[in-house]
């Protein structure tokens, strides 16, 4: 079965940008949250979660909206200002490991070691201890402008003077326990919260140079997995706004398409600035083939669409029903999208057109290859080989499996294909960070290459 995926999707040659980093990742015990939460008053760290701080400006916002991560279960991305001393706080923090980071950078390792054909990776930062965080493999490419041409060599041979992004990763395990206000707190969820860097001089964009060269590039390549604009801040120093980078971003997906119709994929992420989530839905949304969301993220889309009572739905309730027909909202909505991708801790889900040129079976293909990957990064923590995959396999679906499914076939209707794969739940993951972009980039890449096989692509 593993070795039927892996042939499947071998021709596959992708693009994939914008955003890399260095994750610091802190592994949070009891006592770890405990002194953390003592370090402030209880009272001022209940009053900062009401707040709801957007972006991280000191510690005590930190404090209260990891809490709040942690008592909810539920997976948060909050920006940090870019202030030297806040750094320094954080620096003094001690991590546990340090890893590859962002959609770009994981989803361009998973798939070097996954072997597929070729991955183009382009970040606007890369410095020596960036590039060194991507794996050492061939199919990974960088592109470079030398003597006025377009030239690909191996990400870890493109290095330049660039400052290293490190965002810090505070990883919990289901069952986390401490006391607030006298109150005791248990995690009901293994999760992450991510504490974004956002730093001034980082503007997700393609420069110049290799933006002249796009349409080159998307004539190497089946596809293309876009990600990192949450990145994007509404206004910069130099007098730049979130318009004037989502502008050329939306020009980069057309660059990318001019000479060959690639198919081109979002990675929605957590932004917890409203105006920047709003310009992903304008700008980008509105130029892709294919999404992949968590519910949270789909919730938000839709909020911001007017389903404001679906999007509360689905935020509360978390129903299957609601979210296929969020899917069916944004298939309805967006002319461009053929594929949404919504993945939650229970399913991965697929809903596209009834005109879609592959069949359920191939659909749901594509989704449980995705499961496996997913499991497979739970299990072990990363994915280094294609054996481990076989860990992965060894995961069951989860109990809620059936029923799901049964749920989502209801709605298999005249209009939509709507397909569920069971998520292959591992109870007590080594981390969790990275494997949303790891279960969309599986099942995308899956999909494109069914349909190149098909000569549609
Ligand atoms: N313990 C787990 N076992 C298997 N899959 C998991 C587990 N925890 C999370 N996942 C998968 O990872 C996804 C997380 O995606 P997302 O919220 O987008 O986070 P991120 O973008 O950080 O990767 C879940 O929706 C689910 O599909
Ligand atoms: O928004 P940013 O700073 O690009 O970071 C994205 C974060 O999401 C992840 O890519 C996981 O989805 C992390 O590895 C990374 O820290
Ligand atoms: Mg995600």
């Amino acid at each position: 079965m593993i070795s039927r995926y892996i042939e499947t999707i071998k021709d596959c040659k992708l693009y994939t940008a914008y955003n890399t980093n260095v994750d610091a990742i802190k592994y949070l015990k009891d006592e770890d949250v405990q002194r953390l939460v003592d370090e402030f008053d209880h009272k001022e760290i209940i009053k900062r979660i009401e707040e709801y701080p957007r972006v991280i400006e000191e510690p005590l916002d930190f404090v209260a909206r990891l809490v709040y991560s942690i008592m909810t279960g539920k997976p948060a991305e909050v920006p940090l200002k870019d202030d030297t001393k806040l750094n320094e706080w954080f620096d003094k923090i001690k991590y546990d490991e340090e890893r590859m980071g962002g959609q770009a950078g994981i989803v361009s390792n998973l798939m070097a070691t996954l072997k597929i054909d070729k991955i183009i990776v382009y970040t606007p930062f890369l410095s020596k201890k960036q590039s060194e965080m991507f794996v050492d493999y061939d199919n990974l490419l960088y592109p470079l402008v030398e003597n006025n041409n377009l030239v690909l060599k191996k990400v870890r041979e493109c290095y330049r003077d660039d400052p290293t992004k490190i965002n810090r990763i505070f990883e919990f395990k289901k069952g986390l326990k401490f006391k607030l206000d006298n109150k005791i707190i248990v995690a009901n969820q293994s999760t992450r919260f991510i504490v974004a860097s956002r730093p001034e001089n980082l503007r997700i964009e393609t420069k110049e140079d290799v933006k002249r060269f796009l349409p080159n590039i998307g004539e190497l390549v089946d596809c293309a997995f876009l990600s990192g604009y949450q990145g994007i801040k509404e206004k910069y120093s130099d007098g730049k706004t979130a318009k004037y980078y989502f502008e050329k971003a939306q020009e980069d997906i057309k660059l990318l398409k001019k000479n060959k119709k690639i198919k081109t994929h979002l990675e929605f992420a957590s932004i917890s600035n409203i105006e920047i989530r709003k310009m992903v839905v304008d700008y980008i949304l509105s130029n892709v083939e294919s999404v992949g969301m968590d519910e949270t993220e789909i919730a938000n889309v839709l909020h911001i669409l007017g389903y404001e009572d679906l999007s509360n739905k689905i935020l509360k309730e978390s129903l299957v029903e609601d979210v296929i027909k969020g899917a069916k909202i944004l298939l309805e909505t967006f002319n461009n999208l053929e594929i949404v991708q919504v993945h939650t801790i229970y399913y991965i889900l697929f809903v596209c057109r009834k005109d879609n040129p592959l069949s359920t079976k191939e659909l749901e293909e594509c989704l449980e290859f995705s499961t496996i990957l997913a499991s497979t990064k739970a299990k072990l923590g990363n994915i280094r080989d294609i054996n481990d995959l076989y860990e992965g396999l060894k995961v069951p679906h989860n109990k809620y499996g059936d029923l799901l499914k049964k749920i989502a076939e209801k709605f298999n209707d005249n209009g939509y294909k709507v397909v569920l794969s069971p998520s292959r739940y591992v109870e007590k993951p080594k981390s969790t960070v990275g494997l949303g972009d790891t279960i969309s980039s599986g099942a995308f890449v899956y999909y494109i290459t069914l349909l190149k096989k098909k000569e549609i692509l």
